[in-house]
């Protein structure tokens, strides 16, 4: 059984007619098909063996999960149409709650059904992985304090940990771009995170041109979420009203499905 609803669209299943295509359900393999369940569904209590090898109580019951994006999408548990989450952790991640569905494998762009409306988005390979290549979370902070937001960068960079990029450019070849280095360490961050935040307002003038409901105002999840520097770097590179959510970890979004599941009867 799958536990994560909004991602076995990968292995074919048709979030719009909640069910496989028949073409894939005709194959002499479907038999092999996860079945599939809304997220924050209970499925299971744990095996007594690992009840007791954990310490976990006797009526623990397994639920249903999601993706991490997806997750930090719900911790922010925002509503509105428009409304939109950056997860920024190792990667940046976008999820817009939209009217319309969109697809577009050309930038990576794809939609999982979140009940009557649409999370649309996808996920770059920017973000605080290519960060911790060349700061610690230290120094992160202290050169952060030093930057001028209101001022723009002259860099531009494409900071990438290694070659490859998802979205909004699919081409795993892409070559990370983080020359030239300035001398001072500030300045480089600066233009780092400046860039970072161009790939973010690529990302959503993408989705807009694609089709998706028109983003008004985007709250941020992840390590990245308590940089204020960078929060008022991207409103401005954006063009929107950006804050940090109310909850800034994914596993706070996966505990409410959790906390939704338990209250329901096993399946
Ligand atoms: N002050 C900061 N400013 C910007 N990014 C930061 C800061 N502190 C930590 N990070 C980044 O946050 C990331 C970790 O966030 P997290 O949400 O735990 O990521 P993940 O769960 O995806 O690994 C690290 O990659 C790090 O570079
Ligand atoms: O790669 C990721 C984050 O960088 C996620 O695991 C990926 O985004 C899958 O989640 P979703 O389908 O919700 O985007």
């Amino acid at each position: 059984m799958s536990n994560r609803l909004f991602n076995v669209f990968q292995v074919g299943y048709d979030p719009e007619a909640d069910s496989y295509p028949a073409w894939l359900v005709r194959q002499p393999y479907s038999h092999l098909l996860p079945s599939v369940v809304a997220p924050g569904t209970p499925i299971a209590y744990l095996k007594e063996d690992i009840r007791s090898k954990f310490g976990f109580q006797k009526d623990c019951v397994v639920c249903t999960g999601t993706t991490d994006s997806i997750a930090a999408f719900l911790a922010a548990r925002v509503s509105q149409t428009g409304n939109a989450v950056t997860s920024l952790g190792s990667t940046l991640a976008i999820k817009l709650l939209s009217n319309t569905r969109i697809e577009d494998s050309r930038f990576g762009v794809y939609s999982h059904r979140l009940d009557d409306k649409w999370l649309v988005g996808g996920a770059s390979n920017s973000g605080g992985a290519v960060l911790r290549q060349l700061f610690t979370d230290d120094q992160l902070e202290k050169l952060s304090e030093q930057i001028n937001p209101f001022e723009a960068s002259p860099l531009d960079y494409y900071p990438l940990p290694k070659a490859g990029e998802r979205f909004p450019v699919s081409d795993p070849n892409l070559s990370p771009r983080l020359l030239p280095r300035p001398e001072n360490d500030v300045d480089y961050l600066h233009g780092i995170l400046e860039s970072i935040a161009r790939i973010e307002a690529k990302a959503y003038g993408l989705l807009k041109e694609l089709g998706a409901s028109q983003v008004k105002e985007v709250f941020t999840a992840g390590g990245g979420a308590k940089n204020e520097k960078w929060t008022k770097i991207r409103e401005r590179v954006l063009g929107l009203p950006v804050s940090r959510a109310i909850q800034t970890e994914a596993s706070y979004g996966a505990a409410l499905l959790a906390l939704k599941g338990a209250q329901q009867n096993i399946l």
